[in-house]
This record gives structure tokens, C-alpha cells and sequence, in this order.
């Protein structure tokens, strides 16, 4: 299918710059997805791709050719938007042929319908080709929308935070699936969430982005466990990495500073090289803290989230508050005055002033 380059795309809108030096790559057949909170610029370097915007500065690659110059027909990508853009009053299988029927593309009859059938296999819903699709769930009609753009057999497939207005039972079917679907066809995807979840369940990669700037490029596992910066470090994880103050003491340990009323002293055997004496932060995921008595922290349990297999604990200890997520078997009660512990090679440390991992650099 098709590779898709971003250099040094800026993209500004009267005072305000939606894209900074953006670099991306998105290699052939990649599953990429691209995630930020609301403002980042997600749908901004979509419509980039898609020739609906000029960048102000930099280029566009598509398949290694500089598309600047191209419409959006031409480069034959398929956008998919969170809202269905469906004609309503036709059948199914009419919105299916309807992108095959252009002039331009001048399919055979006997091809289109064998392509209709084909789509409709795939995504599950033959027996909906003769219903109108103003009579559809939200779920079937986002099937179609992403059949009329998989009819085509676009070079690239860019879809907007696709599966947003559906419930959550659906949403997640439909993670499944279009993964399925992509790694099927073998398609480029280049995928637009605020949804940390989909990003983690479905990217092959996932691109951080944070005011128009790209934090960070990597696997799913890369971003989960060697987060660049806090911002990494808080995108992903539900509840997200706690993120406590911290100080080097005695050359290669680390010490939680417990003037912010957390009384840990627990000692991290991370490289601290050269850090000591610089004010840091000291990051650990609720998963990787358990309760231990003689463990080196002591806090009062605030709240219990019970979520069947575990169960979610928040911590506080002065005007420190921690997530825990432990076992759902703990016998744990409000009140309560607990000690946990960790692993030292679960934490991880960022230089407090840039807000940078220090074992990324
Ligand atoms: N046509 C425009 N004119 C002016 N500002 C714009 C325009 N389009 C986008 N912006 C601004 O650029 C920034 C990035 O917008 P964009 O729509 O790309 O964000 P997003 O990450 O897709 O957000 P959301 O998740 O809310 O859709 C925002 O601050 C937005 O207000």
C-alpha cells in the first residue's frame, strides 16, 4: 500500500500555531495512531495528509513523492470522521458503490458489485445492503462509512477519531475489528485519538502529540515504559504514572523527598550519574506498588475502587496522594494506615526543571 512522510510541517492559523515542526513517518502497511488531548493538532495534520489543508511550512510525502501540489483527489486517501458521512437517503449498497461511480474512477458494473459484496463480507453487514441508512444503529452506520472508504481501495486510510460518538461495548468491538480489518488488508492507517486506550490497543505506533509538537514516536510498550517526559508519562495508564518529588543522596541512590508529607525513604538503584543534587521526580505506576508491611512508604488508604479483578486505591500521605492498583483479593478498608513498596527498576526518573527521563537523556 503506502508510506506517508510529514517534514517539518508547521501549520499556523492567524495567531495561533496548531503544528510545529512536525516530522512523522508512517511506514507501509503501519497501523499508526496519533494521540493527543483536544488542541493538539490531530485533525489538523489529518487534513495535511489529506490535501483539505496547506501546510504553512514544510512537505508531505506519499509513497516518497511530494504531494504540495496535489488535491485530495488525487492522492487517493480515505478519511473516516467521527461523524458518519452518509447520504441518508440511500440503501447501504448505494453509499457502498456511490465513491466507485465517479467519472474519474470509471469501474465496471460487474466489478463494483463484486467489490460491494466483498466489503460488506468483511465488515458484517450483507444483510444491511437494502436498508436505508438513516435505519441503522450508530455502530452499523460507522461500518458503513468505513466501507465506503475500504470500497476504494485508497492508498491510505486517515480516520478521525472514528469510533468516538459509539458506547463503549461498541467501540471496543470495533477496535477489534478495524484491526483485523487493517492487518487484513494490509493497509497504511494513520489513526487520530484523545483515547488512550484505543491508542494502546490498537497502534502498532503511537505518536504523542502535545500542543502541535510530537513528545514522543514509539511502540506501544515503549511509550508505556520508557516514557521521554511526565507528559508521556501521564498520556497513557489509567490511573496514570504517579509523578512524586524526589532527590539524589549518596552518589547512585534516589530518596522521595518527604517534605512534601510523604514519608518515603525507599532507595532506587537507577542511574543517577551526575544528577546529584538535582531536584527530580520520581514516577512509579499503580500497578508496580504493592502492599507490604515493612514496605518503605506509609500512607492512609482515602478511597477503594473496587473493579472486580483488582481494585484501585488511593493513598495519601500529607498533601501527597498516590493510585495503587492491587489485587482485587487485598483486604483493604477505608482509614486504614497501610506500608507499600515497589520495585527499583519500576521507577522512573525525570529531572524535575525539563520534565525529561533521565535514562532516555
Ligand atoms: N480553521 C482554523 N482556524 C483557526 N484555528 C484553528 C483552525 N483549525 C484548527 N484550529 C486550531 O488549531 C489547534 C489544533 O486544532 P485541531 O482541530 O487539529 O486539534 P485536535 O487535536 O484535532 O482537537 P480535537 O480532539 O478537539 O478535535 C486548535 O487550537 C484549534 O483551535
Amino acid at each position: 500500500m503506502s508510506h506517508i512522510e510529514l517534514r517539518n510541517v508547521t501549520k499556523v492559523f492567524g495567531a495561533k500555531t496548531a503544528l510545529k515542526n512536525l516530522d512523522l513517518q508512517v511506514e507501509d502497511g503501519q497501523f499508526f495512531v496519533l494521540l493527543g488531548e483536544t488542541g493538539a493538532g490531530k485533525t489538523t495534520t489529518l487534513r495535511i495528509v489529506a490535501g483539505l489543508d496547506k501546510p504553512t511550512q514544510g512537505t508531505v510525502l506519499i509513497d516518497g513523492v511530494d504531494v504540495g501540489e496535489w488535491g485530495a483527489a488525487e492522492r487517493d486517501v480515505a478519511l473516516v470522521l467521527q461523524q458518519y458521512s452518509l447520504y441518508p437517503r440511500y440503501t447501504v449498497r448505494e453509499n457502498l458503490e456511490f465513491p466507485l461511480k465517479s467519472k474519474i474512477r470509471r469501474v465496471e458494473p460487474s466489478e463494483i458489485a463484486s467489490r460491494v459484496d466483498r466489503v460488506a463480507k468483511t465488515l458484517r453487514i450483507q444483510h444491511l445492503l437494502d436498508r436505508k441508512t438513516d435505519r441503522l444503529s450508530g455502530g452499523e452506520m460507522q461500518r458503513v462509512s468505513i466501507g465506503r472508504a475500504i470500497v476504494r481501495k485508497p492508498r491510505v486510510f486517515l480516520m478521525d477519531e472514528p469510533l468516538s460518538a459509539l458506547d463503549a461495548k461498541l467501540r471496543e468491538a470495533l477496535r477489534t475489528e478495524l484491526k483485523n480489518l487493517q492487518m487484513e488488508l494490509g493497509a497504511t492507517f494513520l489513526f487520530v485519538t484523545h483515547d488512550q486506550i484505543e491508542a494502546m490497543s490498537m497502534g502498532d505506533r503511537i505518536g504523542v502529540l502535545n500542543g502541535g509538537r510530537l513528545v514522543q514516536t514509539g511502540t506501544p510498550y515503549e511509550i508505556y515504559n520508557r516514557p521521554q517526559n511526565t507528559f508521556v508519562a501521564r498520556a497513557v495508564g489509567s490511573p496514570p504514572m504517579n509523578l512524586l518529588d524526589g532527590d539524589v543522596a549518596d552518589g547512585q541512590a534516589v530518596v522521595a523527598r518527604s517534605g512534601t508529607g510523604f514519608p518515603v525513604s525507599g532507595r532506587v538503584s537507577a542511574q543517577v550519574n551526575g544528577n546529584a543534587g538535582k531536584p527530580l521526580i520520581f514516577g512509579i505506576r499503580p500497578e508496580d506498588i504493592r502492599l507490604e508491611s515493612g514496605g518503605p512508604g506509609e500512607a492512609t488508604i482515602h478511597d477503594i475502587e473496587d473493579h472486580g479483578v483488582e481494585k484501585i486505591l488511593t493513598l495519601r500521605a500529607g498533601e501527597t496522594t498516590l493510585k495503587a492498583t492491587v489485587p482485587a483479593r487485598e483486604r483493604v478498608r477505608i482509614e486504614e494506615v497501610v506500608r507499600f513498596g515497589w520495585d527499583a527498576d519500576k521507577v522512573v526518573l525525570f529531572d524535575r526543571a525539563s520534565g525529561r527521563n533521565l535514562a532516555v537523556g
